[in-house]
C-alpha cells in the first residue's frame, strides 16, 4: 500500500528536494507550508496545504483528512542573525510549533517522525570533527530553538512509542542538477549564495568574516553538504524507521571542511568572474571550524552521498542562481507588459489619452471590440490593428515583440 507522508515546509529549499525524491520513490505526499520562504512551484509531488503550524485547527483538519504513516518536519526559521534579533519568533515557530505538530501525531497515532535539526546545536567546538555525542551548547536562539525541539521530541518519544530520526544539518548548499529546484528564499545570506550572487553581478563584493581565525588560512571552515544528498538522508531515515529501527540522531555532513577562501576561489573559478573580496571583522558567534563526523549516518542508514565535492555544489548553486535571474527578468517584463490593446496603442503613441477614453466609453455602450471602434473612427488602420493584436498575443505568452 502507498504510504502517506506529511511534509511540513515541503515547499522550501530542503523540503522540496526531499519531496521530489519521496515522490519518485512512490510515496503519497501532503505538503503543509505557509509559503513564507518556499514556493508552491517547488512542490513537484503531492498536494499542498497552505497554512501555518500555529493554526492548530487547520493542522487537526489536515491530520483528520489523511492517515499519515510518517511526518517529516522541515518548517522552521533558519537564520542565525534573525534569531538573535527576533528570538521569540524562533521559539514560536521552531519550538512551539513543533509541539503543536507532536500533539497532532499523538492524537492521530502517527509513530514516525523525522526532524530537521542543525549543527548550530553544538555551538562553539574545539573538536576537529563533531560527533553526535559531542556536547550541545548552542550560542544563538536558532540553535537553542532547535535543541529544545530535539529535547521535546525525545521526551515525548519515551512515553508515546513515537520513533524519531533527528538530522543535524551542517552547511547545506547546491541545487538539483536538472535546474528545477534550489534555494529561493530572498533573504538567504549564506556564503555560497552570497558568492554566487556577487559573481552574477547582483552584489558588488563578498565579505570574508574574519581572516585571523585559528584555521590554516585564517578563515572559517565548514562542512558543505549538497542538498540532494541531504534530501536522500531523509529518504534513508524514513526507510530506517519503516524497518522498525530505534530512534536516532545523525549528523548530516561529509566530514570534509572547506575554508571561506577555498569556497570563494571555487566560485571565482567556476563562474570565471574575479569578483571583489573584502576582508572584514569576524561575525559575532561564528565558530572557526564546524565539520561533521558522518560515520554514524553512513553506517546505520547506509547513506551514500553522491555529490560530495565542492565543485559540484558550487556549479549547481551557480546554475540555479542564473536561472533565478532569468526568471526574475521575465517576471519583470511580464509585469511591465499590459496586455490590453488600448494600453499598447497608448504606449506606442498611436492613440491619445482622449481618443482612447472616448473609444472606451463607446465600447462600454455598444459592447463592440475596441479595435473595431478605432478602425471605424479611422484612428488606426486595419493593418495597424492586425499588427497590434499580434503584439498583444505575443505579450500574453511572455514573448516580447517590437512592432
Ligand atoms: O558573506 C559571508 C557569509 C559567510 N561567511 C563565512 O562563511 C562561513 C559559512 O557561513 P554561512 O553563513 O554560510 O553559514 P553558517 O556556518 O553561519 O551557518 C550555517 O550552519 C549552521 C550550523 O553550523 C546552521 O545550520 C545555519 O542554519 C547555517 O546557516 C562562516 O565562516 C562565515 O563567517 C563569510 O565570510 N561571508
Amino acid at each position: 500500500m502507498t504510504k502517506k507522508i506529511l511534509v511540513t515546509g515541503g515547499a522550501g529549499y530542503i523540503g522540496s528536494h526531499t519531496i521530489r525524491q519521496l515522490g519518485e520513490a512512490g510515496y503519497d505526499i501532503v505538503v503543509y507550508d505557509n509559503l513564507s520562504t518556499g514556493s508552491g512551484a517547488s512542490v513537484t509531488y503531492g498536494e499542498l496545504t497552505i497554512g501555518s503550524l500555529e493554526d492548530k485547527d487547520l493542522l487537526l483538519q489536515t491530520f483528520s483528512q489523511h492517515k499519515f504513516d510518517a511526518v517529516l518536519h522541515f518548517a522552521a526559521h533558519i537564520s542565525v542573525q534573525e534569531s538573535i534579533d527576533k528570538p521569540l519568533n524562533y521559539y514560536t515557530n521552531n519550538t512551539f510549533n513543533t509541539l503543536n505538530l507532536l500533539d497532532c501525531c499523538q492524537l492521530f497515532h502517527v509513530k514516525k517522525f523525522i526532524f530537521s535539526s542543525t549543527a548550530a546545536v553544538y555551538g562553539q567546538t574545539q573538536q576537529e570533527q563533531i560527533t553526535e555525542s559531542s556536547p550541545t551548547k548552542p550560542i544563538n536562539p536558532y540553535g537553542h530553538s532547535k535543541l529544545m525541539s530535539e529535547q521535546i521530541i525525545q521526551d515525548f518519544a519515551r512515553t508515546s512509542g513515537l520513533k524519531y530520526v533527528i538530522l543535524r544539518y551542517f552547511n547545506v548548499a547546491g541545487a538539483d542538477s536538472t535546474g528545477k529546484l534550489g534555494q529561493s528564499a530572498k533573504k538567504a545570506e549564506h556564503l555560497i549564495k552570497v558568492a554566487c550572487d556577487t559573481a552574477l553581478g547582483r552584489r558588488a563584493s563578498v565579505n570574508i568574516f574574519g581572516t585571523d581565525l585559528p584555521t590554516p588560512d585564517g578563515t572559517g571552515i565548514r562542512d558543505y553538504i549538497h542538498v540532494e544528498d541531504l534530501a536522500k538522508a531523509h529518504v534513508d531515515a524514513l526507510h530506517y524507521l519503516e524497518a522498525g529501527n530505534d530512534s536516532q540522531i545523525f549528523n548530516c555532513g561529509y566530514g570534509q571542511g572547506y575554508s571561506v577562501r577555498e569556497v570563494l576561489n571555487m566560485v571565482q573559478k567556476i563562474s570565471g568572474v574575479d569578483f571583489p573580496v573584502i576582508e572584514s571583522q569576524r561575525r559575532v558567534g561564528d565558530p572557526a571550524c564546524v565539520v561533521a563526523n558522518a560515520n554514524k549516518i553512513r553506517t546505520m542508514l547506509g547513506w551514500k552521498p553522491k555529490y560530495n565535492n565542492l565543485e559540484t555544489i558550487v556549479s549547481t548553486a551557480l546554475m540555479w542562481e542564473k536561472k533565478l535571474i532569468t526568471l526574475a527578468t521575465l517576471e519583470k517584463n511580464i509585469a511591465r507588459q499590459n496586455f490590453k490593446l488600448g494600453a499598447l496603442l497608448l504606449e506606442h503613441k498611436i492613440v491619445s489619452q482622449t481618443e482612447l477614453t472616448q473609444a472606451l466609453q463607446e465600447q462600454s455602450v455598444t459592447k463592440q471590440k475596441l479595435g473595431e471602434i478605432l478602425v471605424q473612427k479611422s484612428i488606426i488602420s486595419p493593418q495597424m490593428l492586425e499588427k497590434f493584436l499580434l503584439e498583444q498575443n505575443w505579450r500574453k505568452q511572455g514573448i516580447w515583440l517590437q512592432v
